[in-house]
């Protein structure tokens, strides 16, 4: 028997039942939705105003440049990505109709008891006390059971849309895996997934709708706490409304502001791990403000679920020995289930502990 797992599986062995009640009215804010640095240890650690490092996929140099915002940052802002700008006004258009239609319309594609696509909060909303000022919507697979029951008449033209942008974000997050690997001397003969073609045919993704609405009291509240995300990478689309923060400990909160056409690159906790360390996966949230909604779509990108992952042999060697055990996907998002943020420490010192057992 094949037993190859899908995305979809993995999610489903790993359910997060988050009930819709929970979801605000969106015009007050109750004390369930007010932050305090007790809800959250980094709510309130302080803001820099230092800027993500922002790359023109033209520039000659872009592996170098890639290479160095992964190692300093964990992110990166991109622009001459080749993912046409109609697209990304359909994309953003197709988030907006999503969130504006009324609540009961919504309800109906609401994640199921143990579903993973669908309309509901966050999935990381299990690991707070309070609520975050936010909806989303999870695609994974084809969306179209789900846009049929929100748009009876117009979800062929919505499916399309989403099958373009998908397209486009699988073929540029391979570009940029193999800039950033390539920084490191890593090459198609090191990774023997990523196919014939070195286009890393086998990957698997989600996309993730994510709505701020405006805010009454954007200071107490939280759109998306923070977090690191269990992928390889993450392509980020926000629409002309501030909100997005990634951490630094050496400064603290560092805001990305939007800039037209342009998208944000996050390396995730796989390509961490793949990386040795080299590459850390950026912690990041989402404020919300009191004058505009804010939507963004999140591109999570990650490798065959039942695939190991582990350092890479070329960037272990006597002076750099593998800090993680070999682990796939799937095991990595039942860990993050239970550890949320603490995942990759825990694993990382269970590995080392073994290793002294044995
Ligand atoms: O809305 C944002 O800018 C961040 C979204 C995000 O981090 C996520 O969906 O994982
Ligand atoms: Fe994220």
């Amino acid at each position: 028997m094949n037993s190859s797992t899908t995305l979809s599986d993995v999610f489903r062995s790993h359910p997060i039942r988050i009930p819709l009640s929970n979801l605000a009215d969106f015009r007050h804010l109750p004390d369930s939705y007010t932050w305090t640095p007790e809800d959250d240890l980094l709510f309130s650690a302080s803001d820099s105003d230092e800027s993500l490092p922002f790359i023109d996929l033209a520039d000659p140099h872009v592996a170098a440049r890639v290479g160095h915002a992964c190692t300093a940052w964990g992110a990166f802002r991109i622009t001459n990505h080749g993912v046409p700008s109609r697209l990304l006004d359909d994309i953003e258009f197709l988030t907006g109709s999503l969130f504006r239609l009324p609540v009961h319309r919504k309800l109906k594609a609401a994640r199921s008891e143990n579903g993973i696509s669908g309309y509901g909060v966050a999935r990381i909303a299990s690991f707070f006390n309070k609520q975050m000022w936010s909806e989303g919507f999870t695609v994974i697979g084809s969306p179209l059971d789900d846009f049929h029951k929100l748009w009876p008449m117009h979800h062929l033209k919505y499916c399309e849309i989403i099958t373009e942008y998908e397209e486009h974000m699988q073929k540029l997050a391979a570009r940029l895996m193999w800039l950033a690997l390539g920084s490191l001397g890593v090459d198609e003969k090191d990774i023997n997934w990523a196919g014939l073609s070195s286009d890393f045919q086998g990957a698997q993704a989600a996309i993730q709708l994510n709505h701020y609405p405006i805010c009454p009291e954007p200071d107490r509240a939280m759109g998306l706490a923070a977090h690191t995300d269990s992928t390889l990478m993450t392509i980020l689309y926000q629409n002309n409304t501030i909100g997005l923060q990634v951490f630094r400990d050496d400064v603290g909160w560092v805001t990305v502001p939007p800039v037209p056409g342009s998208l944000v690159v996050n390396v995730g906790d796989l390509l961490h791990i793949l990386t040795n360390g080299i590459f850390p996966s950026v912690l990041h949230r989402a404020r919300v403000n009191h004058v505009r909604s804010r939507f963004s779509i999140a591109y999570l990108w990650g490798p065959p679920s039942d695939l190991m992952i582990s350092p890479l042999p070329k960037l272990v060697n006597p002076l750099h020995s593998p800090l993680y055990p070999s682990l796939t996907w799937k095991q990595y998002l039942a860990t993050k289930a239970t550890h949320f943020n603490q995942s990759l420490s825990f694993i990382r010192n269970y590995h080392l502990s073994s290793d002294q057992i044995s």
